[in-house]
């Protein structure tokens, strides 16, 4: 049917519209879950929908089991449920329920004889450095998760936004130890963001790195180890920088070091450096802050300088879980950032002159992507 005045995209919209109608039909869904062709994809779908339904609960499950220590206890061998839940506090059925959904989430593994023993999952969360931290500080997004509507309108305030002051510059008033456990936890975290950044980006040719945000120093000491000649520098809030001279010299890296204490917002930057970084820092604040910071950095780059952006990213025009459910949703509680697309990074970037921009496939989105540019000589 054509109606006059009907504009293309809306025709386009309603042929769209009946595949929609059909499968959002109670009656096709029964008749598609038992026809050989379609009960696969039927199947699947379904599988993978209640997967989104109960994610809350999956998670909550994972953070009971890390608040008991469920996975320390049961890296020392088999336990039975009578044991764990004297451990516990709690009721031996309750445990057994706990230990149970562990299995069937892949974390535990059901033994013959009624005892549980850690599965590989399991296993290789312990050995994930600041995993567990991260998933006991999840308590406070789990809280602004509560009323996601809320939090989508932007009523109320958040957990997470008490939860990292320094990003709403309030690091003045931040004692030494808040700060210091702020730093602990990204730098727990900073050990897989390393490895894979300096799986995707070499620094070969770089001669003098600077990492701005730097944190305690986790991401320098990482590229140092790879590469002993290069000179290193580090920018941060004063407040964090005796974690990253204590972290540094313990690493033996004085002699190759130096550190800057400073706001990227009211303070120059060092120039000097032919490579400077910026790891895990964009995503916390706004397109204003992160466009004057672009220009401040291309500004301390020589000609010819280049630039590393590196952290978790969203998918732009091909969404993506990491970065556009967990990154966006925390970025969002946060307050004053968000996770930007590498193609978004990378507008911004030439918009503060850089070119030459590289966005290589990363190995796993959930922990770190990059992007590298160059000042133009
Ligand atoms: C030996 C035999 C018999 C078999 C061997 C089989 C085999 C090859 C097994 C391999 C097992 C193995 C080694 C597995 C390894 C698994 C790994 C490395 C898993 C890693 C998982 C990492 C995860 C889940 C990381 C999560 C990171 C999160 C949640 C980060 C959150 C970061 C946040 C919130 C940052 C906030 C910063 C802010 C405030 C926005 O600026
Ligand atoms: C999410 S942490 C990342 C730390 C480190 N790069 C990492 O990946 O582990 C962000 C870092 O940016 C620093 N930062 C925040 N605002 C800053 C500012 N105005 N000037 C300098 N550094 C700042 C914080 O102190 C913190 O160390």
């Amino acid at each position: 049917m054509t109606v006059a005045g009907d504009l293309p995209e809306r025709r386009e919209r309603r042929r769209g519209g009946w595949v929609t109608r059909l499968i959002a039909n109670p009656r096709f869904q029964q008749w598609a879950s038992g026809f050989p062709l379609t009960r696969g994809i039927a199947r699947r779908d379904g599988a993978e929908i209640f997967d989104i339904v109960q994610g809350f609960v999956q998670s909550q499950v994972l953070s009971a089991i890390v608040e008991l220590d469920l996975l320390h206890h049961l890296a020392d061998g088999p336990e039975a449920p009578t044991v764990l839940a004297r451990r516990a506090g709690m009721a031996e059925d309750r445990m057994a329920i706990l230990l149970q959904a562990g299995a069937a989430l892949g974390l535990f593994k059901r033994r013959r004889d009624g005892r549980f023993a850690l599965a590989r999952k399991g296993a290789a969360i312990l050995g994930v450095p600041g995993l567990e931290a991260m998933i006991r500080h999840h308590s406070a997004f789990y809280a602004d998760m509560a009323d996601p509507v809320a939090l989508l309108r932007g009523q109320g305030d958040t957990e997470l936004a008490r939860f990292w002051p320094y990003v709403f510059g309030a690091a003045a008033e931040m004692e030494p130890e808040v700060a210091r456990r702020y730093s602990d936890l990204m730098a727990q975290s900073q050990g897989l963001v390393a490895q894979d950044v300096l799986r995707m980006v070499p620094f070969r040719e770089s001669r003098h790195l600077l990492d701005i945000g730097g944190g305690s120093g986790a991401f320098l000491a990482a590229v140092a180890a790879r590469y002993p000649d290069l000179r290193l520098s580090l920018f941060d809030l004063p407040e964090v920088i005796p974690a990253a001279q204590g972290r540094l010299t313990q690493a033996g890296l004085t002699g190759r070091l130096t550190l800057f204490p400073g706001s990227f917002r009211s303070d120059p930057l060092p120039e000097g450096a032919d490579t400077i970084s910026l790891i895990r820092v964009l995503y916390d604040h706004d397109d204003a802050t992160v466009t004057a910071l672009l220009a401040k950095v291309h500004a301390a780059l020589p000609p010819g300088g280049r630039l590393i952006v590196a952290e978790p990213m969203a998918g732009g025009a091909s969404p993506e879980r990491a970065g556009d459910v967990y990154f966006a949703f925390y970025t969002m509680a946060m307050g004053t950032g968000r996770a930007r697309s590498a193609a978004r990074i990378a507008e911004l970037c030439r918009a503060a002159g850089f070119a030459d921009i590289r966005i290589p496939r990363s190995p796993r989105p959930f922990v770190t992507s990059a992007l590298s540019c160059v000042k133009n000589g």
